[in-house]
């Protein structure tokens, strides 16, 4: 079996930003853009573990601290055995010869004044390493081009060979693990294919180990060992990459996946529905399970008779009051806002719906928040659901029996 080559433990990086004069002016400790929340998985020599979400989710920020391009606010990153947080001086020298990236975006990430060969050759030049030029030609070859090219502009090459010579940049210190940030998300999908053929030859013949990022499980499926499925800032599923596609366990992973079109015959006439809304600020995530104010499976509580689609409307209802976004200014009259909110809802549900508006109308935002919390609150708003063991982990409070029975 193969050895762990990188191994990410409770990985954190928050931004912090002063968000105002006042923040500034009154030393006001600044909220954090909790970007990546506690993230761990480990990544063996010679696989490829696909890291998938919206984006925003936090992916990239994940890549680049693994890498040490940004320092982490939390959490380990080991890399062959060594903690990558205390290496310094040549250890860390070493460490960036090992470990690249490929960036999304071709055209932005190569200098259009330097040629490609420049270009390939910047990082053998900073390690010093002799007979460059060559090794240059080697390279360009290698990822498709001609070496007769080495005196070319980026700006006279298409995206996909603009992307053959960001790979070969990154080849160009013989690395063992490189992560691949949407190496093929800016790329026409004619292309995508051939850049994706590549990346999965030179981990053949290289031996090397990809961390490959991306918005779109299509693209992973068939570069990936396995994939961890994240969401604002938090793994939410990993597994063997047919078990995640055939058998997706959490309801962000089942959404993803019901977003992609597929081309399978049987398949090509289903309707491919869309995630709703946006995902949330990682400044104030929501309480609990974060995907809890998308998710067509939230759980209501249970002494609470009510079906799915009723209650997660009432629970947008709730989000949005919680929110501030939505509130007596809105509400002139309660009878005319319950006809339309509560047609869905009998017994208890209703009667709390009902009071809600009445105080909403009365002016009184509080009272009816506290109404609707009282009557509809959620295990998935009160508590965090813990990634569960086996081989395909998820944390979602619907496979806990203690929340849902
Ligand atoms: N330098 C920064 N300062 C403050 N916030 C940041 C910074 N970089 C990223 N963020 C925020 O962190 C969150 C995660 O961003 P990140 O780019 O890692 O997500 P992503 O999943 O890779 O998305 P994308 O595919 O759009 O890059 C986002 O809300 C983003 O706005």
């Amino acid at each position: 079996m193969s050895e762990t080559l990188l191994s990410v433990d409770g990985l954190e990086k928050y931004y912090y930003e002063r968000d105002s004069l006042l923040d500034t002016v009154f030393r006001r400790e600044p909220d954090a853009v909790k970007a990546v929340d506690g993230v761990s998985f480990d990544v063996k020599e010679g696989e490829t573990l696909g890291l998938v979400g919206e984006s925003g989710c936090g992916k990239s920020t994940t890549g680049e601290t693994v890498l040490r391009l940004r320092e982490p606010t939390g959490g380990t990153v080991e890399f062959d055995g060594a903690n990558v947080g205390d290496l310094s001086g040549e250890e860390l020298t070493e460490f960036r010869r090992r470990a690249g990236i490929v960036f999304q975006d071709p055209f932005a990430s190569l200098d259009p004044r330097m040629t490609i060969g420049q270009i390939v050759r910047e990082p053998l030049s900073v390690h010093g390493v002799a007979n460059a030029d060559e090794r240059v030609r080697e390279l360009l070859e290698r990822v498709g081009l001609s070496a007769d090219q080495f005196d070319r502009y980026p700006h006279e090459f298409s995206g996909g060979q603009r992307q053959r010579v960001g790979i070969a940049r990154a080849l160009a210190l013989e690395p063992d693990f490189l992560v691949l940030d949407e190496p093929v998300s800016a790329l026409d999908v004619s292309v995508q294919a051939q850049i994706l053929n590549l990346l999965d030859d030179l981990q053949d013949d290289l031996g090397l180990t990809y961390l490959f990022i991306a918005h779109d499980l299509s693209v992973v499926r068939h570069i990936s060992d396995r994939v961890a499925v994240m969401y604002l800032g938090e793994i939410v599923e990993t597994g063997e990459v047919d078990d995640i596609f055939e058998n997706p366990r959490h309801p962000y992973t089942q959404a993803l996946l019901e977003s992609v079109p597929r081309a399978d015959t049987m398949e090509s006439e289903r309707e491919v529905r869309t995630l709703s809304g946006d995902v949330p600020s990682p400044r104030n995530p929501p309480s609990g399970c974060r995907f809890r104010t998308r998710c067509p499976h939230v759980i209501p509580p249970n002494d609470l008779d009510i079906d799915q689609a009723a209650f997660r409307a009432v629970m947008d209802v709730r989000d949005r009051l919680e929110r501030g976004d939505f509130g007596s200014g809105d509400v002139s009259s309660a009878d005319e806002w319950t006809e339309h909110v509560s047609a869905e809802l009998s017994g208890r549900a209703r009667e709390a719906m009902e009071d809600a508006f009445e105080s909403l109308a009365a002016g009184d935002d509080e009272a009816a928040r506290g109404r609707l919390r009282d009557t509809f609150q959620s295990v998935c708003e009160t508590a965090s659901p813990e990634l569960d063991d086996g081989s395909q982990p998820a944390a979602c409070h619907l496979d806990d029996p203690a929340t849902t029975t």
